[in-house]
């Protein structure tokens, strides 16, 4: 029904997108298969493709927010705020989004910076010029979401302010697995009153552990058929999902040539 739905049924693009991405075994540790999203980013056409199956699908949805998950959620997610006129919020990780230690303290750096070109006999730079005029009511609170890993955990952070209440925002991301880092996402949007339409990545790995939080999940493999459907048990949020995973072909190929699966299992 959600392929139908989605117009991607049968779409040429999908297998060439699929056969853009490297299979990596073994990476980052022993057992992982990677998905490798920078092949695809090498090649035009089906980087391309990709970002328009998501344009396609948002351009008149009444989408104001994407949002991208860091670091690969960067790679897609601009490219489709530009083409549907969104607004791209970044979700960081820990620590990497400039936030004021406090008002009272950025209140004294504002006047201390604002004193330094008055005393100064040369004109100021136009660096200086530019932090004079910052307001720090502007300059980065942050809220953050915590989730799960496979091995211990992680947290995405964003701005306040970088979405108004009631904004209708998509998240992006290349590739979903457990699903964690995207209900951290989506709660951080949320705390924002801001209504999480969808959330969209590139892969979707064969075998999804869910969790909780993951919302409805839709798979279109590079046949065009859909593949797996998890209901939310607290979302109403939907994911939609452009290729599945390609570990089962790389193995299937590795065994037929001899390799591969022995490899693995050795891990
Ligand atoms: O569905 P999940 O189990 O939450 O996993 C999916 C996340 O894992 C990867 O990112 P990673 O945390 O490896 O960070 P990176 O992009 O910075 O390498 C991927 O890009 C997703 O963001
Ligand atoms: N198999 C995988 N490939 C790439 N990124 C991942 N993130 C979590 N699992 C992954």
């Amino acid at each position: 029904m959600f392929a139908a739905e989605n117009g991607l049924k049968g779409d040429p693009r999908l297998q060439g997108i699929s056969e853009a991405i490297r299979v990596v075994p073994h990476f980052p540790k022993p057992g992982i298969m990677f998905q490798d999203i920078t092949t695809l980013l090498l090649d035009h056409k089906a980087f391309k493709d990709t970002v328009d199956i998501f344009v396609d699908r948002y351009r008149d949805m009444g989408i104001s927010v994407v949002a991208g998950v860091e670091a690969r959620g960067f790679m897609f997610g601009p490219a489709i705020a530009l083409a549907i006129g969104a607004k791209f919020v970044p979700l960081r990780k820990p620590r990497k989004l400039p936030v004021h230690i406090n008002s009272l303290l950025a209140g004294q750096l504002m006047r201390c910076v604002a004193f330094i070109p008055l005393c100064s006999s040369r004109r100021p730079s136009k660096n200086l010029v530019v932090i004079v005029l910052q307001n720090p009511e502007y300059a980065g609170e942050v809220i953050a979401e915590s989730y799960e890993l496979e091995y211990g955990t992680d947290c995405l952070e964003m701005h306040v302010g970088a979405v108004e209440p009631g904004e209708r925002a998509i998240v992006i991301d290349d590739l979903v697995a457990t699903g964690g880092t995207l209900s951290a996402a989506i709660r951080l949007l949320e705390r924002m009153e801001a209504e999480v339409v969808e959330c969209a990545c590139v892969i979707g790995l064969r075998e999804v552990k869910v969790v909780a939080c993951l919302l409805l999940v839709f798979c279109v493999d590079s046949a065009g058929s859909t593949a797996s459907h998890f209901i939310s048990l607290w979302s109403h949020a939907r994911l939609i999902v452009v290729v599945k995973d390609r570990s089962f072909e790389y193995e299937h190929a590795q065994a037929g040539a001899g390799g591969g699966l022995a490899e693995k299992d050795d891990a």
